[in-house]
């Protein structure tokens, strides 16, 4: 079966003062059913710009090339009622779509309904004068052909599946009511509503205090594996990525320089930036007095790109080569990539 999504060469550039300014550059990854990947990298690398460019959210300032395949279900199978189980998502008719050139109105209902997004703050993508129960319900009559009743019941069940305690009474109450916690668990309960096939997650716990940070991984994991959702999941922090993703990608200054499965890049990290987002990585282990290692430097702005590799004016190892010629994806070994002259094979 065709992988959920496959993104080919996507590039996004802004206009910014008459010029095209290069956001995303040639970025190309896949999810397939069930499985997780995690987009990594420093504030300003892509990460979010790459999602938006997905779900068709950029400003119009944007223009976008490449392709964004999308393997979902035929709308004329689609079953009206979610599924609670795996099993009924793989059985369900799929078609694949190129999202970047589907009509307008076609992209509006597969956003909420085949692949549904997570941000951060969950207050700004709750309405403020709406009642729980009725921004669920609204996902569910927007997209499902069903009566006001059954969307009632089916939002109460959603609070249930996300773990919110007193459900009845959570539908009859305003956001700015609920912790900063279960407006994350109520945003999880309005993204999976209908059973999308991808869910994108923005940075889905940063706004959260630890403990409950987890309690939103635990509960995000728990649900995508039991309706077989595949999920991009968008963070800077690599504690994150072990503990969620199947595979990850890495970026840095809108492109991607390493990927592969998660105990690959973790265990066997070739490109110098991952080496350095590791190292900046806090050790919390009683005999260890190592010192963090920041990464020197700043990303590049996109205004001023470097002409080789773009992280040579930051890379510890940097040599001649990377100044001048910029490095393609290498491959280093199954799945695993990475975009530095030192993988190539015989120089690392
Ligand atoms: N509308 C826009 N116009 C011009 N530049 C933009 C626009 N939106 C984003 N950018 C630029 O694109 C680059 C990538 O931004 P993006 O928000 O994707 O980064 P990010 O990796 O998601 O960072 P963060 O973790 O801080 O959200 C940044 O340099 C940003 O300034």
């Amino acid at each position: 079966m065709a992988s959920v999504l496959d993104v080919q060469s996507l590039s996004v550039e802004f206009q910014v003062n008459g010029r095209y300014l290069p956001a995303v550059t040639n970025v190309s990854l896949t999810i397939e059913q069930g499985e997780t990947l995690g987009l990594v990298g420093e504030s300003g690398c892509g990460k979010s710009v790459t999602s938006l460019a997905i779900t068709r959210l950029l400003s119009k300032t944007a223009r976008v090339n490449g392709k964004v395949l999308f393997s979902g279900p035929d709308p004329a199978q689609r079953n009206p009622v979610p599924s609670s189980g795996p099993e009924e998502v793989s059985a369900r008719n799929v078609r694949e779509r190129e999202l970047l050139t589907v009509r307008d109105k076609d992209m509006q209902d597969i956003r909420g309904n085949e692949i549904s997004m997570i941000f951060q703050e969950p207050m700004t993508s709750l309405n403020p004068v709406y009642k729980i129960g009725s921004q669920i319900s609204e996902t569910l009559l927007l997209h499902q052909n069903i009566s006001p009743r059954q969307a009632f019941s089916q939002s109460l069940e959603m609070l249930k599946k996300v773990g919110i305690s007193r459900p009845e009474q959570i539908m009859h109450q305003y956001p700015h009511q609920l912790s900063g916690g279960m407006r994350q668990r109520v945003m999880i309960a309005i993204a999976m509503a209908c059973n999308p096939r991808l869910l994108i997650a923005d940075e889905p716990t940063t706004a959260l205090d630890v403990t409950i940070q987890a309690q939103i991984l635990e509960l995000m994991k728990g649900i995508t594996r039991d309706f077989g959702t595949s999920l991009l999941l968008i963070t800077h922090d690599l504690g994150v990525v072990a503990e969620m993703c199947n595979r990850v990608a890495v970026m840095y200054a809108g492109e991607i320089v390493e990927q592969g499965s998660v105990d690959e890049v973790f265990f066997n990290a070739k490109h110098p930036y991952t080496v350095g987002l590791m190292n900046a990585i806090p050790k919390f282990d009683a005999t260890s007095k190592e010192r963090l290692q920041p990464i020197e430097g700043n990303v590049p702005s996109i205004a001023r790109m470097p002409k080789g590799c773009r992280f040579a004016p930051r890379c510890p190892h940097v040599m001649k080569q990377c100044v001048e010629q910029h490095p393609d994806l290498f491959e280093v070994e199954n799945g695993h990539q990475s975009r530095c002259w030192l993988s190539v094979e015989g120089e690392a």
